[in-house]
């Protein structure tokens, strides 16, 4: 079924954005944003709308590093889950990563079959060269740290899997 669309976020989207990562954010499957972070990062957003307009989807590309991006906050609502959606964000997600010259993409995720059969795989406990991750680690940066595997953040990363796509 193609009656969706996926386009940049726009600020009007992020009440939306934020009622559909809510129930995920609530079973600790996403990691939650403030609003006023989101309306921030909302140049990092592609959403998915239905033909009536409806939000379906959304999902986000942060930059890590130079050669080096993270796809946070893909989300479906729950109507739409199956349909090709999230496989389309994350199409756009990587169109946007190339378009920047990011070589490899992030992901932490129970979504592991998901992204699996989107190119992604298990990085294990692999993260960067030791001079890398020594800036790395200076961000305050939940997502950042979880990527570096940090012990401050292992309560958030619990039964995620740590996975690289090679764009
Ligand atoms: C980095 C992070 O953000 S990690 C967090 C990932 N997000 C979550 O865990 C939040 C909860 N989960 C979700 O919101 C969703 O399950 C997502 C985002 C993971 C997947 O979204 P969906 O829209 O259901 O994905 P999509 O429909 O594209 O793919 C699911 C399956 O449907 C099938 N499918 C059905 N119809 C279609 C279609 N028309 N086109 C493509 N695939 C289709 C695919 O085969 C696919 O199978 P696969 O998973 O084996 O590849």
């Amino acid at each position: 079924m193609t009656d969706f669309s996926v386009r940049r976020a726009r600020t009007s989207d992020v009440p939306k954005i934020l009622a559909l990562v809510e129930p995920l954010v609530s079973r600790r499957i996403l990691l939650g944003k403030e609003r006023v972070d989101l309306y921030g990062d909302v140049q990092e957003f592609r959403v998915a709308e239905a033909s009536d307009g409806t939000l379906i989807g959304a999902g986000a590309l942060h930059v890590l590093w130079e050669d080096l991006g993270e796809v946070r906050t893909l989300a479906v609502g729950e109507r739409w889950l199956g349909r090709g959606v999230g496989h389309a964000l994350l199409d756009a997600l990587e169109a946007d990563a190339r378009e920047l010259g990011l070589e490899r993409l992030f992901c932490l995720t129970f979504e592991v079959n998901f992204f699996g059969r989107h190119g992604f795989e298990d990085m294990g406990s692999d993260s960067v060269d030791p001079d890398v991750y020594a800036e790395l680690v200076r961000s305050h940066d939940e997502g950042v740290a979880e990527f570096l595997d940090l012990a401050r953040v292992k309560q958030n990363t619990l039964g995620n899997t740590r996975m690289l796509k090679l764009l």
